[in-house]
């Protein structure tokens, strides 16, 4: 089942193209993380998933059915969020369950899990960064959304905040809700997240898990061996994988490197580290920037 279904989007306005032919498809229950420069074409993107703006041509359908329709079963947390900043943390969720329906009982729990306790009866007003960010995430969580979509969730807040955000997301995700997360903090997220969907200048240029994505950039996996180092030196089949005593392997070759390593050098469960969001995120925009 997908949760969301885009074939060839395009976004104008005025003379300005904001995406072009975009084409989407997000299973239920995946974790996906939507990256690219300012100006990229992010927020827009979720925006017309939200139904919030429509797209100039192309098709898109969100839980089955016209973006913007399936309200209930969709959370929103936008990347500058406002609340009633005179009620208290308490009084604002009050207010929002009220509006879609939830009771009361979720407002407690969410509060609990989202560390509010402590602030829930402080005006929004006096509340820190990371406050409001856990508040705008326990308004989005309200109604245990099917799909998710967050708009720079972790833009200063501190480590453990950022942390407990994510593996609230992923508690989620392993409930079988659909994430989507648009963000900058690519060494935070890449641990979390099943698929990264890169966009350049309103282009989708790259789009699956890290393993694929390592493949397609050509941005190799890591042996950390100094064992596997000191043989490949010697071994015109490994030779070519070293740069400065560093045994770098693509991601196509990777398994059969570890067996050639334990069957002609018994060397095994050698410790390999994958590329970084960031490495595939440069080749990915590199090659975006020159279409
Ligand atoms: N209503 C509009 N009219 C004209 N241009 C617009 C409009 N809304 C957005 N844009 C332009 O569309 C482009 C994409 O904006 P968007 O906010 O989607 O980018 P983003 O990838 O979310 O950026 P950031 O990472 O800075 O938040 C930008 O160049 C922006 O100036």
């Amino acid at each position: 089942m997908t949760a969301i279904e885009c074939q060839d989007i395009s976004l104008k306005r005025g003379k300005v193209c904001i995406f072009k032919d975009i084409s989407l498809s997000i299973k239920r229950g995946q974790f996906v993380a939507l990256i690219g420069h300012n100006g990229a074409g992010k927020s827009s993107l979720i925006k017309m998933l939200l139904g919030l703006i429509a797209p100039s041509s192309g098709k898109l359908s969100v839980l089955g059915n016209k973006p913007g329709s399936a309200a209930k079963k969709i959370g929103y947390l936008p990347e500058n969020v406002s609340f009633y900043e005179n009620l208290t943390v308490q009084e604002n969720l009050n207010y929002f369950a009220d509006l879609k329906q939830v009771p009361k009982a979720r407002v407690q729990e969410l509060i609990e899990t989202l560390r509010l306790a402590r602030v829930s009866n402080q005006k929004v007003s006096l509340c820190s960064k990371g406050q409001r960010q856990r508040l705008g995430l326990a308004q989005a969580l309200l109604t245990n959304p099917e799909l998710l979509f967050l708009d720079e969730p972790t833009v200063g807040l501190d480590p453990l905040a950022s942390d407990l955000m994510y593996s609230e997301l992923v508690k989620l995700k392993n409930s079988g809700s659909t994430v989507v997360v648009c963000t900058h903090e690519l060494l935070l997220v890449e641990d979390f997240i099943d698929r990264a969907v890169i966009l350049c200048n309103g282009v989708k240029v790259a789009d699956g898990t890290v393993r694929s994505l390592s493949e397609q950039f050509d941005v190799p996996y890591e042996i950390v061996s100094s064992k596997a180092v000191d043989v490949a030196r010697s071994d015109s089949k490994l030779s070519a994988f070293l740069k400065e005593n560093r045994l770098f392997c693509p991601a196509n070759k990777l398994e059969k490197a570890q067996e050639y390593l334990e069957g002609k050098y018994g060397i095994k469960s050698v410790r390999v580290v994958s590329p970084s969001l960031l490495d595939i995120y440069k080749k990915a925009i590199g090659k975006g920037r020159l279409q």
